[in-house]
């Protein structure tokens, strides 16, 4: 059995990005930039006014001065002429500044009458102006690799860039193996349970950024096991899930095997997850994943999602452990990193009481990972521990 650390090095060993593609801005968001985006413009393009007020000569904004009212500047058109000594432009946010003139007093500052303005006594010194390109200058960038947020699309937007290079979404062919299983909706036989696995990965695959083939499920046999693996031509990773312990109907590997399959290793030494194995099929990437459904998840996590990233454009690196207090005591790992269903609150983190890896009601009730490593000590409540957000 090898570490956790080294089973991830070797998977980033196996990974590499799959290229890019050009995708409109609308459809950006979440998607990994794999081009820097450089501004085509300057923003402000011109210096705007941030106020709805009077544009004016600051040396000239004496208290109750007096001021004739010229033109008008709106947001989108400016007013042509100078601002000459006395003279006031109203204007509106986001208006050009006319030229001339080199302050903005908010309207709520000023009297009108007619065309005439006068200052209150208390003129604010505030100059209410942004200048050309303080937000931006034509030929700024913003950085790739980067998954693009909300904020960076407005940002590339704003550049005048209505498109954008990134990764390619990777293709991942989603194998799940047994007898036992049916598809949710479908009636179950009296020995049958209901394929999950393949569900909550699809999930957290797709939420990084894969495109998800579910395939249909496998029998434990190996004419069925052939003919799956089959439809998973051209994916760049093929994950199974189940049928890679010892047991005699645990087909994946020599299935695998004789199809080609490179191994990189064969399990590790943590808890959930032991008998998961990594290698190279063919042009693809294959994660035999083990079948119990806290496992399969749990390695998702920990393996799956930092090789997705990889293949994304990212750099390689593990998912990022916190650290958090712990509320309650904890008893004394064994050989494997253990990650323990946990629920993290405003008191701490405590372990919830099974951590048998079975069950998907108490993975889905815990928000947090404890992770401990190998032979880790018993811990008391008030220690800091790592552990994985989920
Ligand atoms: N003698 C030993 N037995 C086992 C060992 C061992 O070292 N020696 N390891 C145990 C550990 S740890 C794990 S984890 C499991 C993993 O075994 P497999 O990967 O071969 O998984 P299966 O036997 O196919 O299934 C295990 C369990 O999970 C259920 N399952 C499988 N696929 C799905 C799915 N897609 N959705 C929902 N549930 C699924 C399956 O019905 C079994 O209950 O082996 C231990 N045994
Ligand atoms: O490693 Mo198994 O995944 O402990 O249940």
């Amino acid at each position: 059995m090898i570490t956790v650390e080294d089973a991830l090095s070797r998977i980033f060993d196996l990974v590499a990005p799959v290229g890019t593609e050009t995708v409109p801005l609308a459809d950006a968001a979440g998607r990994i930039l794999a081009t820097p985006v450089t501004a085509r413009r300057d923003q402000p393009p011109f210096a705007a006014s941030a106020m709805d007020g009077y544009a004016l000569k600051s040396v000239e904004a004496d208290p109750e001065a007096m001021f004739k009212v010229v033109g008008e500047a709106q947001a989108g058109q400016r007013f042509d002429g100078n601002v000459g000594a006395g003279q006031a432009v109203r204007i509106f946010t986001g208006a050009p500044v006319p030229e001339g003139a080199d302050m903005v007093v908010i309207q709520e500052d000023v009297d009108r009458r007619g065309d005439l303005i006068t200052l209150h006594r208390d003129v604010p010194d505030g100059r209410n102006i942004r200048p050309a390109g303080n937000d931006f200058r034509v030929g700024d960038t913003l950085d790739a690799p980067r998954r693009l947020s909300p904020r960076d699309v407005a940002l590339i937007a704003s550049m005048n860039q209505p498109q954008v290079e990134v990764s390619r979404r990777p293709d991942v062919a989603i194998i799940a193996t047994g007898d036992e299983l049916v598809m949710p909706g479908e009636e179950p036989g009296p020995d049958q349970i209901i394929a999950s696995n393949s569900f909550g990965l699809k999930a957290m695959l797709e939420a990084e950024g894969a495109r998800v083939r579910l395939l249909p499920i496998a029998r434990d046999n190996e004419a069925s096991l052939r003919m799956v693996f089959g439809l998973a031509a051209g994916a760049d990773l093929v994950i199974t899930i189940g049928g890679a312990s010892v047991g005699d109907h645990d087909l994946v590997g020599p299935v695998a095997a004789e199809l080609g399959m490179e191994q990189a290793f064969y399990k590790v030494a943590m808890r959930p997850g032991k008998p998961l194995m990594a290698g190279r099929l063919g042009n693809a990437v294959m994660v035999g994943l083990p079948g119990n459904p806290v496992s399969a998840m749990v390695c998702g996590s920990v393996f799956v999602i930092p090789a997705l990233r990889v293949m994304l454009g990212l750099p390689p690196a593990p998912i990022t452990h916190m650290t958090a207090t712990l509320r309650e005591d904890l008893a004394p790992n064994g050989p494997r990193q253990h990650y323990m269903r946990a629920v993290l609150d405003e008191r701490g983190i405590a372990a919830m009481s099974s951590q048998d890896s079975a069950l998907l009601s108490v993975l889905a009730h815990a928000n947090a990972l404890i992770v401990r490593p190998p032979s880790d000590s018993a811990r008391k409540a008030g220690e800091t521990v790592d552990y994985l957000p989920l």
